[in-house]
């Protein structure tokens, strides 16, 4: 049976679309007061997991889950051993550097040498500024990173950014874009390559309906 993992949060609403739109119903994981973690489609056809944003590269890597939905933003920070199979189109948004606004850094190399940079996305951040051979303290931080600056705990932050107004909200600006994100669909490598489950008609019919869409 085909395994799909799908992650709780701004992905999930768009990743049940697509896969209805292939014939696979998990529209369950969308109702509120559901607490079920595995279910299977009405037809028989797949089941599917749904897990915290960060697990689902896990749940692949392992093979527990054949195809996964995850951002490009995942991909890069925790940079797993799956295939890459298709941009899905949907959640997109950016990487960013971002200051207070009443600061007078305008540009990620405007930050004071050992400055901090809160961030969810450590990895990235980390990249980022070695790229820009910049030494800086990296804080790590699971949300709400905007507090870093407004707080004075950081200078700056690297977080997603989406419409920007979470940023305006609170009184920050983006200096520095590091990448754009979008949804993505990966594979275990091995199912991939030996095509388990005709693992490889389910990806062509999943092109096929982003293709659509877009
Ligand atoms: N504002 C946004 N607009 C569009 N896509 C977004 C936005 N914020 C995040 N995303 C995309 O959706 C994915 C999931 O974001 P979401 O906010 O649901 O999870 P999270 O809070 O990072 O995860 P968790 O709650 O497990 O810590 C992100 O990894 C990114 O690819
Ligand atoms: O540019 P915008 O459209 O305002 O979107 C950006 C916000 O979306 C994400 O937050 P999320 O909802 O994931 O909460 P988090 O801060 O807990 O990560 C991101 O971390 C920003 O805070």
């Amino acid at each position: 049976m085909l395994t799909v993992v799908l992650p709780k949060g701004a992905l999930l609403p768009d990743s049940i679309r697509l896969l209805k739109a292939v014939g696979l119903d998990f529209s369950v994981f969308l109702d509120p007061a559901n607490r079920l973690l595995q279910i299977t489609d009405p037809t028989g056809t797949a089941k599917a997991f749904l897990v915290r944003n960060y697990d689902v590269p896990v749940y692949v890597e392992y093979g527990q889950a054949q195809l996964g939905i995850i951002g490009y933003d995942v991909l890069r920070e925790k940079v797993p051993q799956v295939a890459h199979l298709a941009d899905l189109g949907f959640g997109k948004c950016r990487m960013s550097v971002a200051v207070k606004q009443s600061s007078p850094y305008r540009s990620a190399l405007d930050l004071p040498l050992y400055g901090r940079v809160a961030s969810k996305f450590v990895h990235c951040s980390r990249e980022y500024f070695d790229s820009l051979d910049l030494p800086v303290e990296i804080v790590p931080l699971y949300g709400s990173v905007e507090l870093g600056p407004i707080t004075g705990m950081s200078e700056a932050i690297v977080d997603l950014v989406a419409t920007g107004t979470t940023l305006r909200e609170n009184g920050l600006i983006e200096t520095d874009v590091l990448f754009e994100s979008t949804a993505r669909l990966i594979a275990h490598p091995l199912s991939y390559r030996l095509n388990t489950d005709s693992l490889s008609e389910w990806i062509e019919k999943l092109r096929s309906a982003v293709a659509i869409a877009a």
